[in-house]
């Protein structure tokens, strides 16, 4: 306590006990401190204040008392008063009955979440035994397409903050902040920007939510200690003007930051985390296309880091895609002949193409011949329609893709030709969606995609959540037919066809594949994450159904399965991080003795290095 502090109040004290009599004093004007204005003395600091119901004031926190107390980049930047505070909560307690009835397919989905979010505050452990005894019924929850309902709501839905943010404003501070973060080690980290939260949009700050759902997949799908992930938000701005006029909002209101202003703010984020965990990996997530790609290149070859939407969804895509040849009774190696049509060139979709086509090119021989022979498999439908090379301003990303004029004038299709028009000429094997457009695979598409030269047509509907999912199970199997295959971004459930059949709903999402892609680099030891090992995690997936349940149409595992097959993705990255010789080892286990282990012991390793939910015995030392 200061000295002025105690004085004054053992002045009130013999005051209040008489020893001092006030009319003697008239003349002296003690300072009597206000009551209210007096501080409180904590003992606390950084996440273990705002831990503290009484001490904890949330978002109210000004800024420099953040700096006193060790919490900037703990909470959200924009500093709110306690009367914004009280509105913000009461907006979102009157709300919930309207959210509860616009939920994904689950009307009690947010309260569910809630409920959820408040046992993960009190107790980690319970919490995620809670998620891994029923993670096909909670994933929805705390994970796609819920998540994407919270983010939405992120600002009455914020209670104890949970992760970092980094802001525009803490541009050359972020070395010293990342240090507020109370773990000393940190294996894992899902960043975003918030520019572009699943099919949702700039969501700015409030896309801290995915990584939250993220890192709740890492902790129950690949064991990784609950202690050592991170959600990180680096807030530039937004460009989502009703955010930007909010009262509300919790982020910074003001327009994205673009070009190398950007860039520096990420750069200085990089570094910082690096320099604290130089062993941590590092996942984006939902970054608008335009910097995915450029991330993505600037840091691969130096960073431990990977893109989940343009990788991890490149991956599981190819899985599906194998399995849907397979599905058909040929062998894979019959890829090469499948006709694709892809709706969206964005992230994701880029993503896709590129993956899919070096395959098909690595089946038929990996020459240049190869290579145009597999471009000619891929028409892509995006905002404007087909893409060919008579496009001006052709994205760089999406031109090797573009059709050849001449070769689409042969197929009676021109540039622009609409989605319909394009699976009514091409017949296509496959229609993919990544658009992030609710129903773009109307009746009319549906219809025209009836036409297919395929025994089996395939239709992925993958985009997220469950509304902008480019058509439902039920239309597909009703309108193409009880034999397509169908997989979508958010979870279906299964269409009954009659007869006691069964159209299968299988769930394409990333979720199969980024926490065995982070575990299995963890574990390896690997400086980076090679194009080898992802695409051994893909093949790992696609080899993961067997013959009769591909048959059956089912072509990607059910959720519940999701910790085994995390595993066997994650020792296929580890194996093949040793066969590039770029595994040095993680903890006892250094490169050579990883270089000895069979199959078995390599599975065991990865096993034997998942964390459980389990309570451990508690002692106190006090030193
Ligand atoms: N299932 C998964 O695992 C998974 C993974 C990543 C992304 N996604 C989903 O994919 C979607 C797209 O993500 P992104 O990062 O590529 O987004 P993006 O915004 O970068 O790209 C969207 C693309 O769709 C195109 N498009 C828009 N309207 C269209 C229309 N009417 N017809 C055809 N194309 C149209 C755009 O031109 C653009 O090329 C999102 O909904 C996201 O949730 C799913
Ligand atoms: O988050 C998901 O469910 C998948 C994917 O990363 C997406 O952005 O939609
Ligand atoms: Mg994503």
């Amino acid at each position: 306590m200061s000295n002025q502090i105690r004085s004054s109040s053992s002045l009130i004290q013999r005051l209040k006990q008489g020893m001092i009599n006030p009319a003697l004093h008239t003349q002296t004007r003690w300072f009597t401190p206000i009551e209210g204005h007096r501080p409180t003395i904590v003992h606390k600091r950084s996440l273990d204040i705002l831990h503290d119901p009484w001490f904890n004031k949330g978002t109210a926190f000004s800024m420099t008392e953040r700096d006193r107390l060790d919490l900037r980049g703990l909470l959200p930047p924009n500093v709110m008063s306690s009367e914004q505070q009280i509105e913000r909560f009461m907006v979102d307690l009157k709300r919930l009955e309207v959210q509860a009835r616009d939920g994904p397919s689950d009307p009690n989905a947010l309260a569910k979440w809630r409920i959820l979010n408040r046992l993960h505050d009190r107790n980690e452990t319970m919490y995620y035994k809670v998620l891994i005894a029923n993670i096909e019924e909670y994933a929805p929850v705390v994970y796609t397409p819920t998540v994407g309902l919270v983010c939405q709501n992120y600002g009455g839905l914020f209670r104890r903050p949970r992760g970092m943010y980094f802001s525009a404003e803490d541009r050359g501070e972020m070395m010293s902040m990342v240090y507020n973060w109370p773990a000393e080690q940190v294996d894992m980290i899902v960043v975003t920007d918030g520019s572009r939260i699943l099919g949702l949009g700039d969501l700015g700050v409030q896309g801290m939510g995915i990584g939250v759902g993220k890192l709740d997949l890492y902790v129950a799908a690949a064991g990784i200690n609950p202690q050592r992930v991170l959600p990180v938000m680096i807030d530039v701005g937004t460009n989502n003007e009703k955010l930007l006029k909010d009262p509300l909002y919790l982020g910074l209101q003001e327009h994205r930051l673009d070009g190398d202003e950007y860039v520096a703010v990420i750069d200085e984020f990089m570094e910082a985390v690096f320099t604290r965990w130089p062993n941590v990996i590092v996942q984006f997530e939902d970054f608008q296309s335009k910097w995915a790609f450029k991330l993505l290149q600037r840091y691969r070859n130096t960073y431990r880091m990977f893109n989940d939407d343009v990788q991890g969804t490149a991956g599981v895509a190819l899985a599906g895609l194998l399995g849907a040849v397979r599905a058909q009774g040929r062998p894979m190696i019959d890829f090469p002949k499948q006709k694709i049509v892809v709706a969206g060139a964005g992230s994701a979709g880029i993503g896709v193409l590129n993956a899919a086509r070096k395959t098909m090119a690595r089946m038929l021989g990996n020459n240049e011949s190869a290579f145009n022979s597999a471009t000619s498999q891929f028409w892509v439908v995006d905002a404007e329609g087909l893409i060919t090379q008579s496009r001006e301003n052709i994205d760089a990303d999406a031109l090797p893709f573009a059709k050849k004029v001449k070769e689409s004038d042969r197929q009676g299709l021109r540039e622009g030709a609409s989605l319909v028009e394009v699976v009514r000429q091409v017949k296509p094997d496959v229609l993919l969606g990544l658009s992030a457009v609710g129903g773009l695979f109307s009746e009319e598409v549906l219809e025209a995609l009836k036409g297919s030269t395929s025994t089996r047509p395939a239709i992925f509907a993958m985009s997220n959540p469950t509304k902008n999912a480019e058509c439902t199970p039920g239309e597909a199997f009703s309108i193409v037919g009880d034999n397509v295959i169908f997989a979508s971004g958010s979870p279906f459930k299964d269409v009954d066809l009659g007869n006691g059949h069964i159209g299968h709903s299988n769930q394409g999402n990333n979720m199969y594949l980024f926490p065995g892609i982070g575990l299995g680099t963890l574990l390896s030891g690997s400086r980076i994450i090679s194009d080898g090992m992802l695409q051994a995690a893909a093949e790992c997936l696609a080899a993961y159904m067997t013959e009769d349940e591909v048959v059956r149409g089912i072509i990607y595992p059910s959720i519940s399965r999701i910790r085994d097959i995390t595993k066997e993705v994650a020792a296929a990255v580890v194996k093949e991080a040793i066969e590039e010789d770029l595994a040095e080892g993680y903890r006892d286990m250094d490169a050579r003795e990883l270089r000895k282990l069979n199959r078995e012991e390599l599975l065991n390793y990865v096993k034997d290095n998942m964390w459980s939910p389990e309570y451990p015995t508690l002692v106190y030392k006090n030193d």
